[in-house]
């Protein structure tokens, strides 16, 4: 089998039948709602926190407020709720999680998304995870990840996951491959053509996106949703702190498993670097829309459902 990552794929134009790129619609339904485009922050501490959920939702894009401020969100739901605002949250698989699903049901609150996230999402304590949650709160749109292969997307899918997240290490703040020798840094995109064999329900590609090209690439393998770290981290709304160096602005990114974010040095897989300062987030999703609209009219379609039928070559086969 040839694996292949984003650089290594073209897409291959067809007849366009727009007459402007506006009229192409790169909305998308993910669960209960209908977002703008198919592009998530990722629920990374560096990347997205309180002030930016709120404005990603009253904006109507997607978001996954991550889960490294445990005691924050019960509160973080209750205000987005009462602000008439979805509440999009993660939790881990740990023992205190359960105590938290359980404080979320006795208080009446029902996240509309909730998102488990951990690094090896094929795992007994995941399914475990997923079966709580579901019997809890029936009401919440499950996310389950993070996987590498169909045999992971079928269990976790049959455990109840409304959605699956594929990628085990192509994210840029990743160090799982050198640490471990695991993943699918290198061939994400191959990882998620496979998975979408399997898949009967939404899956989210997550990492190794670097250009805009590769959320539309994202979407003709399988994703429904595109989730973005990097390249949403370096905006004037991103957690990080803003950095001068000779001259150039900078805003720090950290994977969610490495030491900063840890505390400690610990089973470690992530690492920290400076993401060039890109300016308000609202300038990059705006081109990240245009692109994808773009995209669909290259498709020969009016929306992202023309992107998963396009032919596309595998460079240097
Ligand atoms: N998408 C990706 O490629 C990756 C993402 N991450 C991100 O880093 C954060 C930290 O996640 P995580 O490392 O799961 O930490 P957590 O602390 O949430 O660990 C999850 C639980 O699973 C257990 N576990 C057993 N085997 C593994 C394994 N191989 N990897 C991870 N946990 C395992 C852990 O126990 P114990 O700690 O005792 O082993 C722990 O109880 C998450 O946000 C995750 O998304 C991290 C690495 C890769
Ligand atoms: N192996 C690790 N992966 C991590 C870590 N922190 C986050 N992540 C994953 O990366 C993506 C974002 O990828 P990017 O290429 O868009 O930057 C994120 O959603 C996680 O799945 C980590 O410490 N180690």
């Amino acid at each position: 089998m040839v694996a292949f990552d984003y650089d290594d794929i073209q897409l291959v134009p067809a007849k366009c039948i727009v007459k402007s790129r506006s009229e192409a619609d790169p909305s998308v339904e993910f669960g209960p709602r209908r977002f703008r485009i198919p592009v998530v922050p990722a629920n990374m501490q560096s990347v997205i926190n309180e002030n930016l959920a709120v404005w990603l939702a009253q904006n109507d894009y997607f978001y996954v407020m991550h889960r490294f401020q445990p005691q924050e969100r019960l509160g973080f739901v209750r205000r987005m709720q009462e602000k008439g605002l979805y509440a999009s949250i993660s939790v881990g698989i740990k023992d205190e999680e359960y105590g938290f699903i359980d404080e979320l049901k006795a208080a009446g609150l029902t996240p509309e998304y909730i998102t488990i996230d951990v690094a090896h999402g094929h795992s007994v304590y995941v399914v475990k995870m997923i079966e709580y949650i579901k019997k809890q709160l029936p009401g919440t749109f499950l996310t389950a990840g993070n996987v590498a292969t169909p045999e992971a997307v079928r269990e976790l899918e049959n455990a109840g996951a409304d959605a699956t997240k594929v990628g085990v290490g192509p994210g840029k703040a990743c160090i799982t491959k050198l640490k471990t020798g695991f993943g699918t840094a290198g061939w994400q995109l191959s990882a998620l053509r496979l998975c979408k064999k399997a898949a009967q329900k939404p899956l989210i590609a997550d990492g190794g996106i670097r250009q805009n090209g590769d959320i539309a690439k994202s979407i003709r393998f399988g994703a429904t949703m595109v989730m973005v770290g990097w390249m949403l981290a370096g905006h004037r709304e991103s957690p990080g702190n803003l950095i001068s160096l000779d001259g150039k602005d900078y805003k720090q990114y950290w994977g969610s498993a490495s030491e900063i974010q840890k505390g400690a040095y610990r089973n470690v897989e992530g690492t920290q670097m400076l993401v060039p300062y890109r300016g308000p987030i609202e300038n990059t999703l705006r081109e990240m829309k245009e692109d994808l609209q773009s995209s669909i009219s290259y498709a020969g379609g009016r929306d992202l459902d023309a992107l998963r039928h396009v032919d596309y070559v595998i460079l240097g086969h």
